[in-house]
């Protein structure tokens, strides 16, 4: 930009731009940049060139913005809380620029009396198409930058001109923008007309609105030049008058918008208007940079000069006209020339209406383009100052994934759907309720301006003394406290966070004689309040805990989580219970961890909640609806496990460093219960120890969290040498461990992502209610008569029992264990994977063992593996087994239990209720044609599990 150097001489009288004037032409500056306002450019030129105006659009601010240093300390500020989006941080800083701006320009307003003087800032280009965000944006606008010689640039576009209207009939100053038409120009100058009139109606004034109507000259020749050219390249007979024509059509087309300018000016409508002391809507010619080197440089200024207009020219045009502009009145000269240029453009076929059209469906999108280059500027350069506070991610696709990622995140870039994620557009995913399931993505701001009730619940718990929590819930209220009590453990002064989530008897009794009763906090985790295993450990604890404090005391250890107006809410009252938190009703289990559900037991066990959510919130900023999905880490995620899906590589394995292990417990409810459905979703493989790169199939998708303060260096070089050997990998370094908030919201974010390129609603849990029914009627039959339903097992092999569905058991050898365990992996083909649902207590041995045997299937099969307890898996992954992809292969493992827990006021006891829960998992498993067989284990369950343990590892590698 080089205005103010090249200005010698501007101060005489007459240079080029100054006389313009006399011809009733105003010329604004088609430019904004900080250092150019604040280093006395612009004033230079108000003063020396009498510049009556400045323009700016988003590829303006993209200059300025997205280089340079001009814009960096401001930036500094704006970005080190962690709390704005990219595109909060655009907008403060253009609209700083704009104010001052107008501040250089506001003696001009003063002496022009508001004819001129003004800046003008445009409405986000991402409403280009939608009218009533454009009236509220334009409003918005015009009341933050609150200054009275702003002008609020709308695009012309057919749903833009009723808000030009509306903005008009609201007293907003509107440069319609992106006018290329003259049909166009017409509706507009009538929508400005007949917003004066209603205002005027109304009985307000009108005298200091005003407004201008940019219409677009050099890009019209930019595009009919081009069709002549590509005419004149084949010799077309009619050469010589498209010759003629060349570099004429812009000009002409804006002669005739201007016609029509006088002629409604002389209107009677017009002249009443004038008699309230309207303000004409000025024509402004706008893209008059001369693009093609071979017309003057100046040509789209000294052919469009005349009285009442505007010409905003961007610097070099404008350096080059105060050089050798000729000034002289030719806009309205030669209008029939003028007609027959565009009577000759129709003859000889050039489509001016094909061309306009085009150029402002062109116009909106490029200009959406510089915004989403701008945002990805702010983005990129808002990673880089947080530094490590924001966890990176690195990810690696092979080639064929690769390109399929990038296309399918342009392809988000283009059709805004960040942003329509965040304006909670269901139509993302299916079109039916996801709306109704969007609150988690602002439920940290929530959280954080609530957060004293958090706050002093942790004084209080600590001030009481309680040496043990007790969290009772399922799937997604029990995983992510889980998370936090592995993560971060035992804190000074408060109590030991301990999560219990199954029905087993000896898992029950255990975790009661972990904690001390008399000291505990009970917290009861139930969203929907009627999930049958919060509601009997709430019954079997309270009763519990009555016995150690006494029916007075009982209710003030108890704390309930659940979702306003449920029956746990209900129970909490009557039972008197210490404190009852609720949820947020449309948020589902598997995404509110970071409501209450996640954040009173991160209370309660002393976690820094302050630093918690703040530090959340930079990741959910991060992922923000102006965060291109290039820049944007969960869009980004999610578009390699959608993408991936389609490809084929739907197994999600998830490597975590050993202090944030239990992540992958919480990703795996989140990933298959919110995709695995309709025969679709994400199978999340956790916990799989990492083999060489053989082990693996074509069907994987490595995702590695891995913490840089305690990284494991076996996983390192494992993943190092799967990366190198072409298997997806996605590297995400998690800076601290309390940063694995960070990872909750990209995961979220991301998972939604993936659910809509896989295309299914990302939050419902259709499958998961079929086991629950069948479940609930073995249960009832209990109450009825005693017993479950007798059933037969289709073999039987000394301690082991084998059921199956007659279809399974047909399918199935059951003449002994290694012979059935031989027939079930042998219908194991490349892509499945293979599953252990163990009804069993979840202890540090039988997980070893349950680890221990999916790895022989692993490397025996080559396949992915998942080891899952029930009834935990039946609220986790248990959805995407019955609904998701039909490649799972089921060993569902169910043992006698040694001792049974009565559940207080049920007839049915924790062995009845684990039992139907088996059975009811495994008859929707059966009924969705999956490939699985039970085994019983009757006797020892230790013995049992050897036994069994062999015979896995031998019949999956025979
Ligand atoms: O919090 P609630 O309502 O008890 O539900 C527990 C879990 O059960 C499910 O509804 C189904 O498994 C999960 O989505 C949820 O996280
Ligand atoms: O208001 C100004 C317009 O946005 C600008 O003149 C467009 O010019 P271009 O066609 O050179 O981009």
């Amino acid at each position: 930009m080089n205005v103010v150097q090249k200005t010698p001489g501007a101060q005489e009288a007459g240079n080029p731009l100054q006389t313009l004037e006399k011809f009733g032409q105003s010329p604004w500056l088609d430019f904004i940049q900080r250092s150019f306002v604040q280093n006395g450019s612009l004033a230079g030129l108000v003063e020396k060139d009498r510049l009556k105006g400045v323009t700016s659009n988003p590829a303006i601010f993209e200059k300025a913005m997205g280089h340079g240093t001009d814009y960096d300390d401001q930036f500094k500020a704006l970005a080190s809380k962690g709390n704005a989006t990219a595109s909060d941080i655009y907008e403060t800083m253009a609209i700083d620029d704009i104010r001052e701006a107008t501040g250089v320009l506001k003696p001009v307003w003063d002496e022009t009396k508001g004819l001129d003087g003004y800046v003008s800032l445009e409405v986000s280009p991402y409403l280009g198409m939608r009218t009533d965000e454009t009236i509220a944006e334009a409003k918005r606008l015009w009341k933050t930058v609150d200054r009275p010689n702003l002008m609020v640039k709308i695009p012309g576009t057919e749903p833009g001109v009723p808000a030009v209207r509306a903005a008009i009939a609201d007293g907003i100053n509107v440069n319609v923008t992106l006018l290329f038409s003259l049909d166009a120009y017409k509706k507009v100058l009538e929508a400005y007309i007949s917003g004066l009139e209603e205002r005027h109606g109304k009985g307000l004034d009108i005298s200091h609105i005003a407004s201008v109507a940019s219409f677009f000259v050099s890009r019209i020749d930019g595009l009919i030049d081009k069709k002549i050219d590509d005419r004149l390249a084949k010799n077309d007979p009619e050469s010589a008058a498209l010759k003629a024509v060349r570099g004429k059509v812009a000009i002409a087309n804006a002669k005739m918008a201007y016609q029509h300018y006088l002629e409604v000016s002389r209107s009677e409508r017009w002249q009443t208007l004038l008699k309230a002391k309207a303000n004409p809507q000025r024509l402004l010619w706008a893209s008059t940079g001369t693009k093609d080197k071979a017309y003057s440089d100046v040509l789209y200024v000294e052919e469009l000069i005349g009285a009442d207009t505007v010409n905003t020219m961007p610097p070099a045009t404008m350096d080059a006209f105060r050089d050798h502009g000729m000034a002289r009145n030719s806009l309205t000269e030669d209008i029939e020339g003028a007609k027959h240029v565009l009577a000759e453009a129709d003859r000889l076929g050039l489509d001016l209406p094909g061309v306009t059209s085009k150029l402002v469906a062109d116009g909106v999108s490029a200009f959406a383009d510089s915004f989403d280059q701008l945002l990805g500027a702010v983005a990129a350069k808002q990673v880089a100052l947080a530094g490590a506070r924001l966890n990176s991610a690195k990810i690696s696709l092979p080639s064929d994934l690769d390109e399929a990622v990038k296309a399918s995140l342009d392809a988000w870039r283009k059709d805004g759907t960040v942003r329509r994620i965040w304006e909670r557009d269901a139509s993302v995913w299916t079109g039916k309720d996801e709306a109704d399931w969007l609150i988690w993505l602002d439920i940290i701001d929530e959280r954080i301006s609530h957060i004293d009730e958090l706050t002093s619940f942790q004084r209080e718990v600590k001030e009481r003394g309680f040496s043990d929590i007790l969290l009772l819930g399922m799937g997604g209220s029990s995983l992510g406290p889980e998370v936090l009590a592995e993560t971060f453990g035992k804190r000074g002064g408060y109590p030991t966070l301990h999560v219990l989530d199954s029905t087993d008897p000896q898992q029950v009794k255990a975790f009661e004689n972990k904690v001390d009763l008399a000291s505990t906090l009970f917290i009861v985790s139930s969203k929907s309040g009627g999930t049958l295993e919060p509601n009997i450990l709430k019954a079997y604890f309270f009763e519990a805990a009555r016995r150690a404090v006494g029916d007075d005391k009982v209710g003030s250890h108890f704390v309930a989580v659940t979702d306003p107006g449920s029956h746990m809410e209900e129970v909490a009252k009557s039972d008197r219970f210490w404190k009852i938190f609720h949820g947020q009703k449309q948020i589902g289990g598997r995404y509110s961890v970071l409501s209450n559900f996640g954040l009173v037991p991160a209370a309660a066990m002393g976690l820094d909640l302050h630093e918690f959510l703040e530090s959340g919130q930079r990741m959910a900023y991060a992922c923000g609806s102006g965060t291109p999905p290039l820049q944007n880490p969960g869009v980004q995620l999610g578009t390699v496990l959608g993408v991936a899906a389609k490809h084929g590589r739907d197994k999600v394995t998830i490597v975590a460093s050993p202090a944030i292990y239990d992540l992958g417990a919480w990703l795996e409810q989140l990933m298959a219960e919110s995709t695995g459905k309709n025969g679709l979703g994400l199978i999340p493989i956790d916990g799989e120890t990492l083999a060489p790169p053989e082990h693996y199939g074509h069907d994987r998708v490595f995702a590695y969290l891995r913490l840089s303060d305690a990284p494991d260096a076996a996983q390192d070089k494992a993943i190092e040498v799967l990366q190198q050997a072409g298997h997806p990998v996605v590297s995400i370094t998690i800076g601290s461990p309390v940063q694995i908030v960070q990872e909750f919201f990209r995961w979220e974010f991301a998972t939604a992502v993936a659910g809509a390129i896989i295309g299914i609603n990302a939050f419902d849990q259709p499958d998961v209610e079929a086991s629950k029914i069948e479940t609930r009627k073995l249960t009832d039959a209990y109450s009825k008569s005693g017993s479950l339903p007798q059933e037969t097992p289709f073999g039987r092999d000394g301690d082991f029992s084998f059921f199956a569905d007659p279809t399974n058991a047909k399918a199935l050898d059951g003449s002994s264990l290694n012979a059935v365990l031989k027939s079930q992996f042998g219908r194991v083909k490349a892509g499945d994977y293979v599953a252990l649902l163990a009804y069993i207590q979840r202890d540090t041995e039988t997980r070893q063992w349950i680890q221990t045997a999916r790895l022989a299937i692993r490397d025996a099969k080559k396949v992915a593996t998942a080891a899952e307890f029930g009834p935990r898996f039946l609220h986790s992954t248990g959805q995407a087994y019955k609904g998701g992809p039909a490649s799972g292969v089921f060993l569902q493992i169910t043992a006698d239990d040694v001792a049974d827990l009565s559940v207080p006021g049920e007839k049915y006891s924790f062995g009845v209720v684990k039992a139907a829960q088996a059975r009811g998992d495994f008859d929707v498993l059966a009924e969705r044609g999956r490939r699985a067989l039970r085994v019983h284990i009757h006797g020892n369950l230790a013995a049992g599990l050897e036994r069994l343990g062999q015979a896995i590892a031998s019949e999956a590698a025979a």
